[in-house]
Formats: structure tokens, C-alpha cells, sequence
């Protein structure tokens, strides 16, 4: 058995999820949570439910101003939006010898942990989930997505295989991944052409599809994101482009997180998705007038909420 000991920042859709079949699997699992989430957890225990399962979890909790040790690995599963405050939350817990595995969508967050915390000290990483946090505050199961794939940007730090071992065999798809930040900018295309299908068409996949012009249109989208990524230097490998295209043209498919966020009047990633992707695309003469309209469209979003 592994003794990785691990700290999930974040119970929330993607941190609970993973961090809760990490649990189930018998790994040495923390969460680091703020005081609301903490009380919750408390009374009602980190409940996974959906697609017939009801699962309750008694979590090992840390609340945030309290951590007083270094853990060996670090799961990131925050929004960006909340990025800046959790690096400062979960700073104490970063030690010679941690790790850092963020899971969060687009790549401006690396930049940010890099220059906290050192390159050699932050992992590249990839979710596949659809989950969400329910009025009931449990994670819901919404599909049956659930993988992380994780591995070094750079060289190999000693102490991946350990993670791989730690995370590995819980439940869900673990993948050690040799070109992880392919993996990320593949990733990237993929969240960025649903949640512009999404957020622009304001449907699910299946509603966008079922119209004419509505596939063509969800086609083009790809093809814009695709192009930055290959301009970027890492084009999308043609499986996965395939398997991107045919997801957001699936009638089954429903929406990202992004757009969950968008119809539920809450803050939105539209800048770690859209405006980093499309000042990519301006900074390497790629023309995206697609990807412009959305992020134009979640900024004017982002301004009406506050
Ligand atoms: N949901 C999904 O299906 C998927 C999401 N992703 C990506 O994963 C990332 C995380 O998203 P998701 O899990 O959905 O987000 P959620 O909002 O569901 O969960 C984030 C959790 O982080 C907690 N949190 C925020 N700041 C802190 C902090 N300083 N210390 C401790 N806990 C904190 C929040 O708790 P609090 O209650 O205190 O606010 C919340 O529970 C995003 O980048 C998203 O795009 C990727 C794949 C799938
Ligand atoms: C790919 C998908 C749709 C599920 O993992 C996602 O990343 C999200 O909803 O943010």
C-alpha cells in the first residue's frame, strides 16, 4: 500500500470526487478545506452520488490557516478563480519533497505555481470528470468520464513513481503520461470547443446538433482551437482530435462545468479558458473569431455579476 501522504486542496466536484476514491481505495488522503465546506463535511460526511450510487465518506479534514506539516503530494482541484488564495492557503503544506498535481482547466495556472513553488515542483495534469456539487452540497455524478492522467513537463522527478503508485488503482483511470503537456494543451482544445458550443448556442451539445448548421458550426469551433494549440507547438495528436470532434458533435453530450457555472449566474473561468487562448492565437497570427465572440461573451458575463 502506498504511503503518499496526499492533500487535496478542494472538496469540491473534481477534489471530492477524486479525493473521495482515493479514500475508498485506502490511501492516506487530507482535504484542505474552508470553514463552511468544513462543517458540511462534518455533519454530512463527503457523499458521492449519482448514476445509482450513494456513497458517504468520513474525510479526514484540515481547515485552511491550520496546516502545521508538509504532505508528499499536493492534488489542486480549486477554480481559478480561486487560485491566487488557495496557493496561499496550501503553502505550509509544500515541503522540500512535495509534489503539486493541479487538475484545473487551461494552463495559466502552471505559470502562477511555478513561480511560487519552483517548475520542478509542479506536475502537469489532466481531469476528466463530470461532476458537479449538488444543492445538497454532495458530488454528483453527471456522466461516467472519470481519469486523471498526470506526469512531469520537464525531467522525472525520483518521486513520480510513487504518485503513480498512490493514485493509481482507485477507481477510476490513472495514466502516467509521458507528454503531459501535449496532454494539457489537448485537454484545453477539448474544454475550450464544448464550452464555446455551450456558452455561445446557450444548449447542451445535443441541443446544438440537433439543428442544421448546429454540428458545422461545433466543427468550426474545434478547428479554431486546434489551430492555436498546432501553432503553439503542440498540435493535437489525430486520435484525439477525432475523439474531440466527436464529442462535441455527440447528440448524448451535455455541457461543460464552465457552462454549469454560466447558467447558474456564478463566476466563470472565461479567462483561463477563452482569454489566454485567444491572446495565444493573437500573439501567434492565428485568427479565432469564434473564441473572441465567447470570451467577449463571458467577460460581459463576468462584468454583470461582479
Ligand atoms: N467539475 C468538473 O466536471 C470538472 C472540472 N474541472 C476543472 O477542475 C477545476 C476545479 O473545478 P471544480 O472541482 O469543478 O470546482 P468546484 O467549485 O466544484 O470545487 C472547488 C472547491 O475548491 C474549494 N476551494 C476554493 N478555494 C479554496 C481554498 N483556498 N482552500 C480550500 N478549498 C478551496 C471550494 O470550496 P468552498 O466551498 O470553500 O468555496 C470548492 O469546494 C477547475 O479548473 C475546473 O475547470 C476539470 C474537469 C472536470
Ligand atoms: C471534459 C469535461 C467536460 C469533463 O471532464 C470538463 O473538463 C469540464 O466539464 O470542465
Amino acid at each position: 500500500m502506498s504511503d503518499v501522504k496526499i492533500l487535496v486542496v478542494g472538496a469540491g466536484a473534481t477534489g471530492g470526487y477524486f479525493g473521495g476514491r482515493l479514500l475508498q481505495a485506502g490511501r492516506d488522503v487530507t482535504f484542505l478545506v474552508r470553514p463552511a465546506r468544513a462543517k458540511l463535511l462534518r455533519e454530512r460526511g463527503l457523499r458521492i452520488v449519482g448514476l445509482g450510487e450513494e456513497t458517504t465518506l468520513d474525510a479526514p479534514l484540515v481547515e485552511t490557516g491550520s496546516l502545521d506539516r508538509a504532505y508528499d503530494l499536493v492534488l489542486l482541484a480549486v477554480k481559478a478563480t480561486g487560485l491566487a488564495s488557495a496557493i496561499d492557503d496550501f503553502a505550509p503544506a509544500v515541503g522540500p519533497g512535495t509534489l503539486i498535481l493541479p487538475f484545473l482547466n487551461g494552463l495559466a495556472h502552471i505559470d502562477a505555481l511555478d513561480k511560487r513553488f519552483g517548475a520542478d515542483t509542479v506536475l502537469g495534469g489532466v481531469a476528466k470528470v463530470q461532476t458537479t456539487v449538488d444543492d445538497d452540497g454532495a458530488i454528483r455524478r453527471l456522466g461516467p468520464l472519470q481519469s486523471l492522467a498526470y506526469g512531469a513537463r520537464a525531467e522525472a522527478p525520483e518521486k513520480l513513481a510513487d504518485v503513480h503508485a498512490a493514485l493509481n488503482d482507485a477507481g477510476f483511470s490513472a495514466t502516467l503520461d509521458e507528454r503531459i503537456t501535449e496532454s494539457m494543451w489537448a485537454k484545453w482544445v477539448f474544454i475550450a470547443a464544448i464550452g464555446a458550443v455551450n456558452s455561445l448556442m446557450r444548449g447542451t451539445i445535443g441541443d446544438v446538433v440537433a439543428v442544421p448548421g448546429g454540428a458545422e458550426f461545433a466543427e468550426a469551433v474545434v478547428a479554431e482551437a486546434a489551430a492555436v494549440a498546432a501553432a503553439a507547438g503542440y498540435p493535437v495528436p489525430a486520435a484525439d482530435l477525432a475523439a474531440t470532434r466527436k464529442t462535441v458533435t455527440d447528440p448524448a453530450m451535455g455541457g461543460s462545468s464552465l457552462y454549469r457555472d454560466l447558467l447558474g449566474g456564478h463566476p466563470v473561468e472565461g479567462e483561463q479558458i477563452f482569454g489566454d487562448l485567444t491572446a495565444r492565437a493573437r500573439e501567434l497570427g492565428v485568427a479565432t473569431p469564434l473564441l473572441d465572440l465567447v470570451t467577449l461573451q463571458l467577460r460581459v458575463h463576468q462584468h454583470r455579476i461582479g
